[in-house]
Protein backbone atom coordinates (compact mmCIF):
# COMPACT_ATOMS: atom_id res chain seq x y z
CA UNK A 1 0.00 0.00 0.00
CA UNK A 2 1.73 3.21 -1.02
CA UNK A 3 2.10 5.75 2.07
CA UNK A 4 -1.31 8.05 1.01
CA UNK A 5 -3.22 5.45 -0.63
CA UNK A 6 -6.19 5.22 1.34
CA UNK A 7 -6.90 1.94 3.72
CA UNK A 8 -9.60 0.49 1.92
CA UNK A 9 -12.44 -1.04 4.38
CA UNK A 10 -15.18 -3.31 3.12
CA UNK A 11 -18.49 -3.16 4.93
CA UNK A 12 -22.07 -4.85 4.22
CA UNK A 13 -24.67 -1.72 3.75
CA UNK A 14 -27.29 -2.55 6.66
CA UNK A 15 -27.58 0.74 8.47
CA UNK A 16 -26.15 -1.47 11.20
CA UNK A 17 -22.99 -2.61 9.02
CA UNK A 18 -22.37 0.47 8.15
CA UNK A 19 -22.28 2.30 11.73
CA UNK A 20 -19.96 -0.58 12.73
CA UNK A 21 -17.78 0.09 9.58
CA UNK A 22 -17.76 3.90 10.93
CA UNK A 23 -16.76 3.17 14.34
CA UNK A 24 -13.97 1.01 13.08
CA UNK A 25 -12.89 3.54 10.76
CA UNK A 26 -13.18 6.00 13.81
CA UNK A 27 -10.83 3.90 15.81
CA UNK A 28 -8.36 3.12 12.76
CA UNK A 29 -8.20 7.32 12.78
CA UNK A 30 -7.48 7.55 16.20
CA UNK A 31 -4.92 4.82 16.61
CA UNK A 32 -2.87 5.90 13.76
CA UNK A 33 -3.74 9.48 13.92
CA UNK A 34 -5.14 9.66 10.19
CA UNK A 35 -7.34 11.91 9.23
CA UNK A 36 -10.80 10.06 8.41
CA UNK A 37 -10.10 10.40 4.30
CA UNK A 38 -7.09 7.42 4.95
CA UNK A 39 -10.20 5.06 5.45
CA UNK A 40 -12.49 4.04 2.70
CA UNK A 41 -15.39 2.46 3.66
CA UNK A 42 -16.38 -0.19 0.74
CA UNK A 43 -19.49 -0.70 0.67
CA UNK A 44 -20.64 -4.22 -0.64
CA UNK A 45 -23.89 -5.77 -1.62
CA UNK A 46 -23.84 -9.51 0.42
CA UNK A 47 -26.22 -11.89 -0.58
CA UNK A 48 -27.63 -12.19 3.20
CA UNK A 49 -29.26 -9.07 2.02
CA UNK A 50 -30.93 -9.47 -0.99
CA UNK A 51 -32.43 -12.46 0.33
CA UNK A 52 -35.25 -11.21 3.10
CA UNK A 53 -37.98 -13.84 2.62
CA UNK A 54 -36.50 -16.89 4.24
CA UNK A 55 -34.42 -17.96 7.56
CA UNK A 56 -30.87 -17.42 6.91
CA UNK A 57 -30.88 -20.85 8.09
CA UNK A 58 -32.88 -22.61 5.02
CA UNK A 59 -30.58 -20.44 2.31
CA UNK A 60 -27.28 -20.92 3.11
CA UNK A 61 -26.14 -19.99 6.35
CA UNK A 62 -24.02 -17.40 8.00
CA UNK A 63 -21.45 -17.28 4.93
CA UNK A 64 -24.05 -15.12 3.04
CA UNK A 65 -22.67 -12.62 5.18
CA UNK A 66 -19.40 -12.99 4.36
CA UNK A 67 -18.81 -14.33 1.04
CA UNK A 68 -18.92 -11.55 -1.03
CA UNK A 69 -16.19 -9.63 1.29
CA UNK A 70 -13.93 -12.36 1.27
CA UNK A 71 -13.88 -12.35 -2.47
CA UNK A 72 -13.13 -8.72 -2.43
CA UNK A 73 -10.47 -9.29 0.06
CA UNK A 74 -9.08 -12.24 -1.85
CA UNK A 75 -9.44 -9.95 -4.91
CA UNK A 76 -7.54 -6.88 -3.21
CA UNK A 77 -10.20 -5.03 -3.55
CA UNK A 78 -10.34 -4.19 -0.18
CA UNK A 79 -7.90 -4.66 2.74
CA UNK A 80 -9.90 -5.43 5.27
CA UNK A 81 -13.56 -6.27 6.11
CA UNK A 82 -15.67 -5.46 9.05
CA UNK A 83 -18.39 -7.71 10.77
CA UNK A 84 -20.45 -8.68 12.93
CA UNK A 85 -18.77 -11.50 14.79
CA UNK A 86 -21.80 -13.21 15.90
CA UNK A 87 -22.50 -13.69 11.83
CA UNK A 88 -19.04 -14.90 10.83
CA UNK A 89 -18.72 -18.48 10.12
CA UNK A 90 -17.15 -20.91 12.97
CA UNK A 91 -14.42 -21.96 10.10
CA UNK A 92 -12.91 -19.24 7.92
CA UNK A 93 -10.83 -19.86 4.34
CA UNK A 94 -6.97 -20.04 6.04
CA UNK A 95 -6.43 -17.08 3.66
CA UNK A 96 -8.54 -15.27 5.98
CA UNK A 97 -7.36 -13.80 9.35
CA UNK A 98 -9.13 -12.09 12.26
CA UNK A 99 -6.82 -9.22 12.93
CA UNK A 100 -9.09 -7.14 15.21
CA UNK A 101 -11.57 -7.77 17.36
CA UNK A 102 -13.15 -4.59 18.67
CA UNK A 103 -14.49 -3.57 22.53
CA UNK A 104 -17.47 -5.35 22.99
CA UNK A 105 -20.97 -3.82 23.31
CA UNK A 106 -23.54 -4.84 25.85
CA UNK A 107 -24.17 -8.99 24.91
CA UNK A 108 -27.92 -8.49 25.92
CA UNK A 109 -30.75 -9.34 24.39
CA UNK A 110 -33.65 -6.66 23.92
CA UNK A 111 -37.28 -7.60 24.17
CA UNK A 112 -39.59 -5.88 22.19
CA UNK A 113 -43.30 -5.58 22.12
CA UNK A 114 -43.84 -6.90 25.85
CA UNK A 115 -42.64 -5.77 29.06
CA UNK A 116 -41.44 -9.30 30.34
CA UNK A 117 -41.17 -12.23 28.94
CA UNK A 118 -43.96 -13.95 31.54
CA UNK A 119 -45.82 -10.40 30.81
CA UNK A 120 -46.41 -11.93 26.86
CA UNK A 121 -50.13 -12.96 26.64
CA UNK A 122 -50.61 -16.58 26.83
CA UNK A 123 -50.23 -18.02 22.71
CA UNK A 124 -49.13 -14.75 21.25
CA UNK A 125 -47.09 -14.87 18.20
CA UNK A 126 -43.23 -13.89 18.92
CA UNK A 127 -41.02 -13.16 15.69
CA UNK A 128 -37.69 -14.62 15.50
CA UNK A 129 -35.74 -16.47 12.78
CA UNK A 130 -33.00 -16.91 15.19
CA UNK A 131 -32.83 -21.13 16.71
CA UNK A 132 -31.37 -20.19 19.56
CA UNK A 133 -33.81 -17.37 20.59
CA UNK A 134 -36.95 -19.53 19.25
CA UNK A 135 -35.42 -22.64 21.83
CA UNK A 136 -34.85 -20.30 24.89
CA UNK A 137 -38.10 -18.52 24.59
CA UNK A 138 -40.30 -22.27 24.13
CA UNK A 139 -37.82 -23.18 27.22
CA UNK A 140 -39.46 -20.80 29.22
CA UNK A 141 -43.14 -20.50 27.55
CA UNK A 142 -44.35 -23.13 25.90
CA UNK A 143 -47.35 -21.77 25.08
CA UNK A 144 -46.15 -19.07 22.72
CA UNK A 145 -45.82 -19.53 18.75
CA UNK A 146 -42.49 -18.74 17.18
CA UNK A 147 -42.97 -16.50 13.43
CA UNK A 148 -40.28 -16.39 11.26
CA UNK A 149 -38.98 -12.28 11.33
CA UNK A 150 -35.89 -11.39 9.34
CA UNK A 151 -34.73 -8.40 7.91
CA UNK A 152 -33.15 -4.68 9.57
CA UNK A 153 -33.99 -3.65 13.02
CA UNK A 154 -36.08 -0.63 11.21
CA UNK A 155 -37.38 -3.49 9.30
CA UNK A 156 -38.54 -5.86 12.48
CA UNK A 157 -39.62 -2.77 14.29
CA UNK A 158 -42.10 -2.14 11.43
CA UNK A 159 -42.98 -5.66 11.16
CA UNK A 160 -43.76 -5.70 15.08
CA UNK A 161 -46.12 -2.28 14.55
CA UNK A 162 -48.02 -4.12 11.36
CA UNK A 163 -48.96 -6.97 14.02
CA UNK A 164 -46.86 -9.49 12.40
CA UNK A 165 -45.82 -10.66 15.88
CA UNK A 166 -46.76 -9.14 19.54
CA UNK A 167 -43.20 -9.52 20.22
CA UNK A 168 -39.58 -9.54 18.86
CA UNK A 169 -36.19 -9.99 20.25
CA UNK A 170 -33.08 -7.36 19.29
CA UNK A 171 -29.61 -7.58 20.04
CA UNK A 172 -28.98 -4.60 22.21
CA UNK A 173 -25.78 -3.94 20.77
CA UNK A 174 -27.46 -3.63 17.86
CA UNK A 175 -29.45 -0.72 18.57
CA UNK A 176 -26.81 0.91 20.47
CA UNK A 177 -25.09 1.10 17.64
CA UNK A 178 -27.84 2.64 15.75
CA UNK A 179 -28.24 5.39 18.54
CA UNK A 180 -31.34 3.33 19.73
CA UNK A 181 -30.48 3.04 23.70
CA UNK A 182 -33.49 2.39 25.71
CA UNK A 183 -35.47 0.76 23.12
CA UNK A 184 -37.25 -2.45 24.48
CA UNK A 185 -36.55 -4.25 27.59
CA UNK A 186 -33.27 -5.53 28.46
CA UNK A 187 -32.97 -9.25 29.37
CA UNK A 188 -29.73 -10.24 31.71
CA UNK A 189 -27.90 -12.05 29.65
CA UNK A 190 -26.98 -13.89 33.51
CA UNK A 191 -30.91 -15.41 32.58
CA UNK A 192 -31.07 -15.24 29.03
CA UNK A 193 -27.90 -16.38 27.54
CA UNK A 194 -26.51 -14.40 24.28
CA UNK A 195 -25.54 -15.76 21.38
CA UNK A 196 -21.42 -16.57 20.88
CA UNK A 197 -19.64 -13.55 19.88
CA UNK A 198 -23.08 -11.42 20.24
CA UNK A 199 -21.74 -7.40 20.69
CA UNK A 200 -18.45 -8.26 19.02
CA UNK A 201 -17.37 -6.21 15.80
CA UNK A 202 -14.43 -8.55 13.89
CA UNK A 203 -12.38 -6.85 11.25
CA UNK A 204 -11.00 -9.41 8.69
CA UNK A 205 -7.90 -9.05 6.33
CA UNK A 206 -5.38 -11.03 4.35
CA UNK A 207 -3.72 -13.49 6.02
CA UNK A 208 -0.95 -12.87 3.65
CA UNK A 209 -1.01 -9.13 4.40
CA UNK A 210 1.31 -7.94 7.41
CA UNK A 211 0.71 -4.46 6.71
CA UNK A 212 -3.16 -4.48 7.10
CA UNK A 213 -2.32 -6.93 10.10
CA UNK A 214 -0.08 -4.34 11.80
CA UNK A 215 -2.37 -1.61 11.02
CA UNK A 216 -5.59 -3.75 12.04
CA UNK A 217 -3.28 -4.74 15.44
CA UNK A 218 -3.62 -1.39 16.49
CA UNK A 219 -7.31 -0.95 17.28
CA UNK A 220 -7.20 -4.71 18.90
CA UNK A 221 -9.03 -5.46 22.28
CA UNK A 222 -7.29 -7.95 23.73
CA UNK A 223 -10.31 -9.08 26.64
CA UNK A 224 -13.04 -8.84 23.70
CA UNK A 225 -10.73 -10.82 21.36
CA UNK A 226 -10.13 -13.57 24.72
CA UNK A 227 -13.48 -13.78 24.76
CA UNK A 228 -15.02 -14.18 21.36
CA UNK A 229 -11.82 -16.27 20.58
CA UNK A 230 -13.26 -18.83 23.18
CA UNK A 231 -16.98 -18.64 22.26
CA UNK A 232 -16.14 -19.24 18.47
CA UNK A 233 -14.09 -22.66 20.10
CA UNK A 234 -17.11 -23.68 21.86
CA UNK A 235 -18.96 -23.53 18.54
CA UNK A 236 -15.96 -25.23 16.71
CA UNK A 237 -16.68 -28.19 19.72
CA UNK A 238 -20.05 -28.37 18.99
CA UNK A 239 -20.18 -28.30 14.76
CA UNK A 240 -22.70 -25.37 15.61
CA UNK A 241 -23.98 -23.62 12.73
CA UNK A 242 -26.54 -21.21 12.54
CA UNK A 243 -28.86 -24.01 12.47
CA UNK A 244 -28.31 -24.99 16.11
CA UNK A 245 -29.41 -23.43 19.23
CA UNK A 246 -26.76 -22.50 21.14
CA UNK A 247 -26.38 -19.63 23.67
CA UNK A 248 -22.85 -18.44 25.69
CA UNK A 249 -22.30 -15.87 28.18
CA UNK A 250 -18.45 -15.02 29.28
CA UNK A 251 -17.52 -12.94 31.97
CA UNK A 252 -13.99 -12.45 33.34
CA UNK A 253 -13.35 -13.20 36.86
CA UNK A 254 -9.97 -12.13 37.94
CA UNK A 255 -7.23 -13.02 35.57
CA UNK A 256 -9.19 -16.21 34.53
CA UNK A 257 -12.98 -16.41 31.88
CA UNK A 258 -15.81 -17.66 33.09
CA UNK A 259 -17.95 -19.63 30.28
CA UNK A 260 -21.60 -20.49 30.62
CA UNK A 261 -22.84 -22.56 27.48
CA UNK A 262 -26.02 -23.95 26.67
CA UNK A 263 -27.60 -26.05 23.95
CA UNK A 264 -31.50 -26.76 23.30
CA UNK A 265 -33.94 -29.31 21.44
CA UNK A 266 -34.90 -26.87 18.71
CA UNK A 267 -38.54 -27.07 20.40
CA UNK A 268 -36.84 -25.91 23.86
CA UNK A 269 -38.07 -28.96 25.58
CA UNK A 270 -34.39 -29.69 26.37
CA UNK A 271 -31.62 -27.57 27.82
CA UNK A 272 -28.61 -28.33 28.84
CA UNK A 273 -26.40 -25.82 30.31
CA UNK A 274 -22.40 -25.94 31.82
CA UNK A 275 -19.93 -23.70 32.96
CA UNK A 276 -16.32 -23.61 32.99
CA UNK A 277 -13.85 -21.72 34.60
CA UNK A 278 -10.26 -21.29 31.97
CA UNK A 279 -7.28 -19.08 31.38
CA UNK A 280 -7.39 -16.58 28.43
CA UNK A 281 -6.01 -18.01 25.29
CA UNK A 282 -7.07 -21.72 26.43
CA UNK A 283 -9.32 -22.56 23.49
CA UNK A 284 -9.57 -26.60 24.43
CA UNK A 285 -11.28 -25.79 27.97
CA UNK A 286 -14.14 -24.43 25.56
CA UNK A 287 -14.26 -26.65 23.03
CA UNK A 288 -14.03 -29.65 26.16
CA UNK A 289 -16.96 -27.73 27.66
CA UNK A 290 -18.54 -28.01 24.10
CA UNK A 291 -17.98 -32.33 24.14
CA UNK A 292 -19.04 -32.17 27.62
CA UNK A 293 -22.46 -30.58 26.61
CA UNK A 294 -23.01 -33.26 24.00
CA UNK A 295 -22.17 -35.81 26.09
CA UNK A 296 -24.72 -35.12 28.24
CA UNK A 297 -27.36 -34.28 25.36
CA UNK A 298 -29.81 -37.24 24.59
CA UNK A 299 -29.30 -38.90 20.92
CA UNK A 300 -31.78 -36.83 18.72
CA UNK A 301 -30.53 -33.72 20.76
CA UNK A 302 -26.76 -34.08 19.90
CA UNK A 303 -27.92 -35.06 16.25
CA UNK A 304 -28.37 -31.19 16.08
CA UNK A 305 -25.17 -30.49 15.83
CA UNK A 306 -22.67 -31.35 13.59
CA UNK A 307 -18.77 -32.04 13.65
CA UNK A 308 -16.22 -29.81 11.82
CA UNK A 309 -13.34 -32.54 12.72
N1 LIG B 1 -28.43 -11.82 13.35
C1 LIG B 1 -28.22 -10.51 12.81
C2 LIG B 1 -27.38 -9.68 13.70
N2 LIG B 1 -26.03 -9.78 13.69
C3 LIG B 1 -25.52 -8.93 14.64
C4 LIG B 1 -26.58 -8.28 15.23
C5 LIG B 1 -26.51 -7.28 16.31
C6 LIG B 1 -25.15 -6.84 16.75
C7 LIG B 1 -24.32 -7.89 17.42
O1 LIG B 1 -24.82 -8.81 18.09
O2 LIG B 1 -23.09 -7.75 17.31
C8 LIG B 1 -27.76 -8.73 14.62
C9 LIG B 1 -29.14 -8.28 14.90
C10 LIG B 1 -29.78 -8.93 16.09
O3 LIG B 1 -29.46 -10.07 16.46
O4 LIG B 1 -30.65 -8.28 16.67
Amino acid sequence: MPDNAPFRLGTRRSPLAMAQAHEARARLCAAHGWDEARVELVPVIASGDKIQDRPLADIGGKALWTRELDIWLAEGRIDAAVHSMKDVETIRPDAIAIAAILPREDKADVLLGATSLEAIPQGAKVGTSAPRRAAQLLHARPDLEVVGIRGNVATRMAKLQAGEADATFLAAAGLARLGEKGVGVRLDPEDWLPAPAQAAIGIECRASDEEAQAILAAIDHAPSREEVLAERALLEGLGGTCHSPIAALTRREGDALRMTAAIYSPDGAIRIARDAIFAPGDLDAPRQLAADLLAEAPAHVAAHFGSFA
